[in-house]
């Protein structure tokens, strides 16, 4: 081969990475056909697991709250030829790209760009992606059976399997996007009901804020006033997979007392309901290291309530200011563990209006 012929191959690969990179830029996501969604995290102030279902479920009673902190979900849609989808749907069945196929008819082609800023570097195949399972489940809702190409691009500042409700969160957020895409609005009952289905936590950002959910967590009960405090997130590497931490559960399962629900279903805004999570003692049986990230923030000067997240891995603890929860925050760094400093939020999974 001379220079010559090797200089335009590598010219032609790099203009190969160029277009690529350029279909995920940020530029390709603006315009009519695309959204920019807001995907936030969630703590449970109560969490209550109560009996196992014949399902498999538990019924939980819970008080979730929204974070500032996000994710940041892109959605484009375009409408495509069968033959487009069909293609596709060869080079995926081929191994050549990652894309998954939904929607009634296996006519809606999604493609997922997942960027990690938590620096673990999470990747998952599309298909796998509850973000997909989102599209998917709500085109068959509506019935949405032409021909259609859906580009997402998530950015991921909330760690997985951390009990913050970011893969649900992003699946809300998914859902939210393509209603507005597709003339529906967020509140539609076939929306409410599609998050349902995916679970607990997606009916929650559905409504964000902080609220009260029953049935198997997925049945909002009712709104509670927002808190304005700020919070302090800490995780160890690990994670918890939440399937274990009910099995876990389920081993030796220890009911939230009466008191504190009564308590909690008394309080009218966030910072009236008392703290309890009787998913944390499954949990640390998992991943041990959970007790000692718990003394260490109760131990922190600022740190007023320490709760584990949901399932775990993260624990929470509510701050005296947010210059507090960022002093704990790097303090926290510098033991190795993730940790960031945010606040509670009225945020639900919304597109960003305006651009
Ligand atoms: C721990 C929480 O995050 C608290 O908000 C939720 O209860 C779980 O939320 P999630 O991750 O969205 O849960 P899902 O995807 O519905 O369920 C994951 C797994 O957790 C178990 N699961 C979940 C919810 C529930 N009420 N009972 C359960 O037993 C099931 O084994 C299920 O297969
Ligand atoms: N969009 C997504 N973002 C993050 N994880 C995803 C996503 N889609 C699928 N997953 C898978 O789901 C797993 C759990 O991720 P997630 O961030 O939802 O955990 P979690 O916060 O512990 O969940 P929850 O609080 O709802 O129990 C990940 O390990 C990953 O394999």
């Amino acid at each position: 081969m001379t220079e010559n012929t090797q200089r335009n191959r590598e010219a032609e690969v790099n203009l190969l990475a160029a277009a690529r990179e350029a279909q995920w830029s940020a530029a390709a996501f603006m315009g009519p056909n695309a959204v920019k969604v807001v995907s936030p995290a969630k703590v449970n102030l109560l969490l209550s697991i109560g009996a196992r279902r014949p399902d498999g479920y538990h019924d939980a009673d819970t008080v979730m709250h929204a974070l500032a902190l996000h994710d940041t979900v892109y959605l484009r849609v375009q409408p495509a030829s069968e033959d487009e989808v069909a293609q596709l749907a060869e080079q995926a069945a081929a191994g050549r790209v990652d894309i998954a196929l939904g929607g009634p008819a296996g006519n809606l082609a999604v493609a997922i760009d997942l960027a990690d800023r938590t620096g673990a570097d999470l990747s998952v195949p599309a298909a796998d992606n509850l973000a997909f399972k989102a599209a998917d489940a709500l085109a068959r809702a509506l019935g949405r059976e032409g021909a259609e190409i859906v580009q997402l691009r998530i950015e991921k500042h909330i760690p997985a399997e951390g009990g913050l409700g970011g893969g649900s969160s992003n699946a809300a957020a998914v859902l939210v996007g393509l209603a507005s895409q597709w003339g529906v609005s967020p509140d539609d009952a076939r929306v409410v009901a599609t998050a349902q289905a995916l679970s607990a936590d997606v009916a929650f950002f559905l409504q964000g804020g902080c609220a009260q959910l029953g049935g198997a967590g997925e049945v909002l009960q009712r709104i509670l006033e927002p808190s304005r405090k700020a919070v302090v997130l800490v995780k160890p590497a690990g994670g918890v997979s939440t399937a274990a931490a009910y099995r876990a559960f389920d081993e030796a399962p220890a009911p939230v007392s009466a008191a504190l629900l009564q308590a909690a279903a008394a309080a009218a805004s966030a910072d009236g309901v008392p703290l309890a999570n009787n998913l944390a003692f499954a949990a640390e049986s998992l991943l041990p290291e959970l007790a000692g990230v718990r003394a260490w923030l109760a131990d922190q000067v600022g740190a007023e309530n320490v709760l584990l997240c949901g399932s775990g891995s993260a624990t929470f603890a509510v701050a005296e200011s947010f210059a507090e929860a960022s002093r704990i925050a790097t303090a926290a760094l510098s033991r190795g563990w993730w940790a960031r400093p945010t606040s509670f939020s009225g945020l639900r999974a919304a597109v960003v209006p305006g651009r």
